[in-house]
Parts: structure tokens; C-alpha cells; sequence
């Protein structure tokens, strides 16, 4: 028998298109992945059992070794800087991080505002071009804060770029591309190393 291993899987956008391409891996997955609101499923033919989680927590279900694996966006990567090893890009969910506002627009020179679902990869980038700005945080609908006055730019996900358009935004700089990763915890890396060579060895594959 062999050992079970636990994997974090992101609700959401990236949800489809991570138990997509599990199944091209080779990996059956039971109708509950298309539809269903269980938190835990158990898939017992290949001894997985998936915990589904926010997008933004995987990273913290993995590092606490409380899952094995996990599939994480980028962006979460980089702002939660997680002790987890980032084993694949898995090439799915694809999106950018950039700096946006309104157009025509400079950046205030006393404390200028940045608003953010990214505190931390925000600060960052301000810190790296040298420029001192205040950091605001938001949990969603980031491309409100420049249209109601809250900040001069923001820092969010564009994708297809409809957001920012139909609100009247546009870009000023591309801050990094985002795709979804394979994280494994440390422990599990060393202890279950055949298992997910195994798995990471399947998804290269289909990539
Ligand atoms: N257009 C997009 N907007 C946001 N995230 C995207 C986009 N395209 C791909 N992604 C990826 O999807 C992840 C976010 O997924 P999702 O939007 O389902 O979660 P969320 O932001 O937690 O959602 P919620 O709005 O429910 O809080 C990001 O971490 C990113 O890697
Ligand atoms: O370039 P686009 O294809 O328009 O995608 C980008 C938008 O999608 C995300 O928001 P989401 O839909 O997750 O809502 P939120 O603002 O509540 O986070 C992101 O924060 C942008 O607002």
C-alpha cells in the first residue's frame, strides 16, 4: 500500500484547469471535482485525499505539512513567501502583475498611495525603483481605489485586461508574470520522495 498524500488545491479560477490537467497526468478524479461543496474528497485508488482551500492559503495547508503538495498562483508565492519548495510551473491560470491608475496621471509627490491585494510584492517593487509610497490594502475590486481617490495607482492581476478597460484604467508598468505552481513541503519532499517524483514526473509530461 502505498502512502497517502495530501494535496492543496485552490478553489476558484484555477480549480478546472489544475483537475485538468491532474487527469491528462493520468490521475482519475471523481464527478465531486466538477461539482461539489466539499471541503475534503478523498480519492482512494490513487491514495490522495485533496483538501480544497482559498487561493491565497495553500501555501500556509503546505508549509505546515498538514498537506504534502500544493497548486498555488505565483502572485500568492511572492507575496506570502512561504517555506515550501516550488517544484513545477504548471503553465495554467496565466495572468501578469502590473501597476496601474488613471490615465495621464502621475504619482502624487508627497506620500503617494498604492492600493493592493499584494502589500508585500507592492513594497517591494516600490522600494526596487526607489520610490517612497504608501501602501493601502485591499481584499478585491482593487480597480475602485483610483477611480473614488483613495491612491494614485494600484498593483493587481491583469489578465485579459477588461477590468482596467471598461473602468477607464490602464497600465503604467508590468511588475511579473503569474502562472500556477507545485509546491511540496520540505519534510514530505525528503520523507514521500517517490511518491511525488512520481506525480511531478506524471504533470511534466502534460505541460
Ligand atoms: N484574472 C485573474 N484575476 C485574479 N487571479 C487570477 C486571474 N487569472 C489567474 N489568476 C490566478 O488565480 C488566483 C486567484 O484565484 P481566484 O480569483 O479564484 O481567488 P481569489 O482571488 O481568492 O478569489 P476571491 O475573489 O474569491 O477572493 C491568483 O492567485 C492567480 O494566480
Ligand atoms: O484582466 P481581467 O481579465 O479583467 O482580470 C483581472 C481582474 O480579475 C481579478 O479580480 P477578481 O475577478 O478576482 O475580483 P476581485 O477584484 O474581487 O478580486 C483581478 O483582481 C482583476 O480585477
Amino acid at each position: 500500500m502505498t502512502e497517502q498524500l495530501t494535496i492543496a488545491m485552490p478553489k476558484g479560477r484555477i480549480f478546472q484547469e489544475a483537475a485538468e490537467l491532474l487527469r491528462k497526468a493520468g490521475y482519475r478524479l471523481p464527478p465531486e471535482f466538477d461539482d461539489s461543496r466539499k471541503l475534503i474528497i478523498d480519492v482512494e485508488e490513487e491514495n490522495f485525499r485533496f483538501i480544497l482551500s482559498k487561493p491565497m492559503d495553500v501555501a500556509t495547508y503546505v508549509e505546515h505539512g498538514v498537506a504534502d503538495l500544493g497548486i498555488a498562483g505565483k502572485d500568492v508565492l511572492l507575496e506570502e513567501e512561504r517555506d515550501v519548495y516550488e517544484v513545477l510551473d504548471l503553465k495554467i491560470s496565466g495572468c501578469y502583475l502590473a501597476v496601474a491608475g488613471l490615465p495621464g496621471t502621475k504619482m502624487n509627490d508627497v506620500a503617494p498611495k498604492v492600493a493592493t491585494k499584494y502589500p508585500n510584492v507592492a513594497a517591494a517593487y516600490f522600494r526596487e525603483q526607489g520610490e517612497q509610497v504608501e501602501i493601502i490594502k485591499l481584499n478585491g475590486s482593487i480597480e475602485l481605489a483610483p477611480l473614488i481617490g483613495l491612491s494614485d495607482r494600484i498593483v493587481d492581476i491583469v489578465s485579459t485586461g477588461r477590468t482596467l478597460k471598461e473602468n477607464g484604467l490602464v497600465e503604467y508598468e508590468t511588475i511579473t508574470a503569474i502562472t500556477s505552481r507545485l509546491i511540496v513541503n520540505p519534510v514530505s519532499y525528503r520523507i514521500k520522495d517517490e511518491r511525488i517524483s512520481e506525480i511531478v514526473n506524471a504533470l511534466s509530461k502534460v505541460i
